[in-house]
């Protein structure tokens, strides 16, 4: 069969083109590489409206991913990526912010054309329900429900924060994605009734489904695209039951940005003379493609929190409070920062004792690459940040690591927020942090320890818990405060811009600004990696937001035709 879409990756991005693009008539295939879960069968930890669960479910992710984190640390980790039917919306924290429109003027003016801030809010409208405002900047149709926990569900330790910041002139706001100062706010959240509603359950109801010219692929791998000269015809394909090719007369990557410059590179699409040293054909020699990677570069802190101030078990999520600020650094915009306030830090029972501050920096300009080690889809691509190789981000991310500290020593929070300690979501935290028995009870025990006494609760967390850093040893030597962000800085989930969208003349972009690739027909991107840059917010609602304004281009174009 000739379909008229091949959507390649059904996660955030792809659910959208899915829905939008089969509700004409047109035949339409998505291929996912997991598993899909129809409304009536989604798995009890997905639907969680906390969702740390779902973060460290390997089912749902590519179990052998790793990327390089920073150039001078040598560090390499596992790196989560969703596959899984919802993509990264499927697992992700649930936050729901778009950014502002300063973010989006700035892609228009480095040749993404239309995207500035007036030509993308008819998509964060259309994209949305928001049960929350109602004015210009939102959407109350749209197929994904955003709301925000109650101010009142703030624990102790949040409350203190909120009065902290209001003393650093970050003031309350309580529409975070229509007021774009500094600021804190209620987290906006993909989330109806406390649970998690994916791009998925939004965009692909048994409604859908039920269409019969939209066919959903699950647990089916794309190997490569297939061409006739520069005319991309279709994908090969890899699953259980083996090896299929499939046609279209045009194929979308929606494979997120990690995976879309793999496909690409696999079909010899990208950096000519290093796919050739592989020995993979080149078709189009796109220098681009891999380039740029960007993700939002943090570390964090955190402190015991006394039972009084803990977070309800009965409350929302667990991040209840987000932040931006600006950073008033050189070269840097403002609202620069952001920082996203843990009421509890984990799942289990240490987690529910620490509150965290987590931060990052919020416009990067360290950029990495994605690149091919074969030209098997069996192997990962390698995935390099360079997180902090851009000296304003490294010093960014030190000044914040002053100042949250500053905060966290606030006389709101001394007695509320007890031995802080610098922390990081890496190594140890995470394996902890992984959803089962053994967890529970080794953490069961020392949550138990911690509780016992005040000296061993700050051995622990001096040992156990942290690498024996102490914020003040820090805090006193630059040296061991540059050597610990560049040792332990680790990214957010929010990969991007690995096949940026430009004109055609900029060496370093890979599509047009309606996600055609340069030199190629019949062949779009729409997802994450088409961004020109990361944009100051977590990546879900601005990656859907690329979703919707591209398949109304197509959609568009296929009515002029
Ligand atoms: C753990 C985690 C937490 C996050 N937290 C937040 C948050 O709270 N808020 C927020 O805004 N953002 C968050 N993000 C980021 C956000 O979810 C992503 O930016 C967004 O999902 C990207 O959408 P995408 O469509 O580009 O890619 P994805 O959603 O990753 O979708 C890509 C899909 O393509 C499939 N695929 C890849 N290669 C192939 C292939 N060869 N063949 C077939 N299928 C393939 C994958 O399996 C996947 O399902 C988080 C992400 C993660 C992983």
């Amino acid at each position: 069969m000739l379909f008229d879409y091949i959507i390649v990756g059904g996660g955030s991005s792809g659910c959208v083109m899915a829905n939008r693009l089969s509700a004409n008539g047109s035949r339409v295939l998505l291929i996912e590489a997991g598993p899909d879960f129809p409304p009536h069968a989604i798995p009890d930890d997905i639907l969680d409206g906390n969702p740390t669960r779902a973060y460290y479910n390997q089912r749902y992710q590519w179990p052998s991913l790793t990327a390089a984190v920073a150039r001078t640390s040598n560090r390499r980790v596992h790196y989560e990526q969703a596959r899984v039917i919802g993509g990264g919306s499927s697992i992700n924290a649930q936050v729901a912010n778009r950014g502002g429109p300063a973010d989006y003027d700035e892609w228009a003016s480095t040749g993404a054309t239309g995207w500035d801030w007036e030509g993308v809010l008819p998509y964060f409208r259309r994209l949305e329900c928001d049960l929350d405002f109602r004015d210009r900047f939102h959407g109350n149709s749209g197929p994904l429900p955003i709301s925000r926990a109650d101010k009142g569900e703030w624990s102790g330790f949040v409350n203190a924060v909120s009065t902290a910041f209001e003393d650093e002139n970050i003031p309350y706001r309580p529409d975070f994605n229509g007021e774009f100062r500094d600021g804190h706010s209620v987290v906006p959240l993909t989330n109806l009734a406390r649970r998690r509603v994916s791009a998925a359950m939004a965009y692909l109801p048994e409604s859908v489904r039920a269409r019969p010219n939209l066919i959903i692929l699950p647990e089916t791998t794309v190997v490569k695209l297939t061409f006739s000269c520069r005319q991309v015809t279709g994908v090969d394909t890899d699953s259980k039951t083996g090896q299929l090719s499939y046609r279209a007369q045009t194929v979308i990557l929606c494979a997120g940005a990690i995976h879309s410059p793999a496909i690409l590179m696999r079909s010899g699409i990208g950096p000519g003379k290093a796919l050739s040293k592989l020995g993979i054909q080149v078709i189009a020699d796109v220098e681009g493609v891999g380039k740029n990677l960007q993700e939002h570069a943090g570390v964090a802190i955190s402190a015991y929190l006394k039972p009084k101030d803990r977070m309800l078990p009965t409350a929302t999520g667990y991040i209840q409070m987000h932040a931006r600020y600006s950073s008033g650094h050189d070269g840097c915009p403002l609202t620069d920062m952001a920082v996203s306030v843990l009421a509890k830090s984990a799942w289990h029972p240490v987690g529910q004792r620490l509150g965290t501050l987590n931060f990052w920096v919020n416009r990067v300009y360290s950029t990495g690459t994605v690149s091919l080690v074969s030209p098997s889809h069996l192997a990962e691509p390698e995935v390099n940040f360079d997180m902090l190789s851009d000296e304003r981000d490294a010093q960014r991310l030190k000044s914040a690591f002053r100042f949250v500290a500053r905060l966290i020593n606030h006389k709101a929070l001394v007695n509320i927020a007890l031995d802080p300690f610098p922390s990081t979501w890496t190594g140890r935290a995470k394996r902890i942090g992984k959803y089962n028995r053994l967890n529970y009870g080794l953490t069961s025990l020392l949550a138990g320890l911690m509780d016992s006494s005040s000296s061993l609760r700050r051995s622990l967390i001096r040992f156990a818990i942290t690498d024996g850093r102490s914020i003040s040893d820090l805090l006193t030597n630059d040296e061991l405060l540059d050597r610990f962000v560049r040792q332990n800085v680790f990214g957010n989930f929010h990969p991007t811009s690995t096949c940026r969208m430009g004109s055609a003349q900029d060496p370093t972009s890979v599509t047009d600004p309606s996600g055609r690739v340069h030199g190629l027909s019949g062949l779009r991107i729409a997802d994450a990696s088409v961004m020109p840059f990361c944009p100051r917010a977590n990546t879900n609602i601005p990656t859907i937001m690329v979703a919707e304004k591209m398949s109304d281009a197509i959609l568009h174009e296929r009515e002029q035709q």
